[in-house]
């Protein structure tokens, strides 16, 4: 039997539920279930050129290949393609909630998530210019209990964490603490080990400031924070590299030294990554107690409805969460001999 995977089909809007369609053409090595409105799914197929059938998810029932299987969940509002509706925000992350429990209480195996529009949930949930809502990863955190996570892209032979994720970059340097840096990076060195298989994974370092610092002429954050965090943490035996100049961490020679790099912030790390592996990058949310990958695009609301998106991060995010699901169970056996 192969484990039944979630995939929430995201902002009804957006690109999402196309490429969800798109599952159909391949056979996978887990069962994905499309999350979300089934007659949404139906029409954004039609008009993108997709010749996908649907099947709504039963769990012991055959599936013919060229089929999504579908758990249907209402949209609140009738949706046209790359035309926000904040009435549909609770459709939204109604799809996150249903992933969430169904996870929880072991009807799927992971989740995978289609992009969704932060902008239009903070509005549906009357946001002001606050951010109520900031992200999957924030709310993952949130709906499962969890203190802390970390994002994590991966692609083009690349693993990108990042030490803080969706803030304004005037409020970095104030998040970057020891404790949570140190936290950070349990995790990183953590789910290495029991989602990828790395026994022993060594982590890259980025600095915050430009030359990580100049030896304090450019900014204290390495000397006062970094840098004390990393010696604890070796001390125990972390392979930890760094303060690094993010500048340079990235050039070929550096990165061939370890298996995944921190960065301080999103626009320090992600850009490389997309630089490198854009359409078929995954993000991965580190630390959670279920597994969960996502798309390393958004919503593309100008290619909504064209056909024109490119589904290969959506497959190799599917591919990456069936990988993940062998190497927590051999981290498991292997912890249990
Ligand atoms: N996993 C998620 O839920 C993510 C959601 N977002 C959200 O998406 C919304 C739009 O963000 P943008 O910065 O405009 O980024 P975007 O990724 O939606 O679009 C940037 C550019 O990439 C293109 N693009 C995106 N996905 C593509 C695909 N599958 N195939 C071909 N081209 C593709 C778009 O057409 C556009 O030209 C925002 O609200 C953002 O927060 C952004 C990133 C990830
Ligand atoms: N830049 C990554 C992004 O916006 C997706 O974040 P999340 O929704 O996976 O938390």
């Amino acid at each position: 039997m192969r484990p039944v995977v979630a995939v929430t089909s995201g902002e009804p809007a957006g690109v999402g539920p196309e490429l969800c369609a798109r599952l159909a053409e391949r056979e996978w090595p887990v069962r994905p279930v499309v999350l979300g409105d089934l007659g949404l799914l139906r029409e954004r197929a039609a008009s993108s050129g997709s010749a996908a059938m649907f099947q709504s998810w039963l769990p012991d029932a055959d599936v013919p290949s060229g089929t999504v299987e579908v758990l249907h969940l209402p949209l609140a509002r009738p949706s046209r393609p790359g035309v926000l509706d904040a009435a549909n925000g609770p459709y939204v992350l109604g799809l996150l909630d249903r992933a969430i429990s169904g996870c929880q209480n072991g009807a799927f195996a992971a989740m995978v998530t289609a992009p969704v529009h932060k902008g239009v949930i903070c509005e549906s949930l009357g946001g002001g210019d606050a951010l109520p809502f900031s992200g999957h990863t924030e709310y993952l955190a949130e709906h499962t209990g969890t203190p802390r996570v970390v994002m994590m892209l991966v692609g083009g032979g690349l693993r990108v964490a990042l030490a803080t994720t969706h803030l304004p970059l005037a409020r970095v340097p104030a998040a970057i603490t020891q404790p949570a840096l140190e936290e950070t990076l349990r995790i990183v060195h953590a789910d290495l080990a029991r989602h990828f298989g790395i026994a022993a994974p060594r982590i890259l370092v980025a600095g915050l400031n430009p030359h990580a610092g100049e030896g304090g002429h450019m900014g204290r954050e390495e000397i006062d924070v970094i840098e004390p965090v990393l010696a604890r943490l070796r001390a125990e035996g972390m392979n930890l590299t760094g303060p690094l100049p993010a500048d340079t961490l990235f050039v070929p020679h550096t990165l061939a030294q370890g298996d995944a790099v921190l960065a301080m912030y999103h626009d320090q790390g992600l850009p490389v990554l997309k630089h490198a592996s854009f359409g078929g990058g995954v993000n991965v949310t580190l630390g959670l107690p279920i597994i969960r990958t996502s798309v390393d695009h958004g919503t593309a609301l100008d290619l909504a409805g064209s056909g024109r998106a490119d589904p290969g991060s959506l497959f190799a995010a599917l591919e990456l969460a069936a990988t993940m699901l062998a190497a927590r169970a051999a981290h498991a056996a292997g912890a249990a001999a």
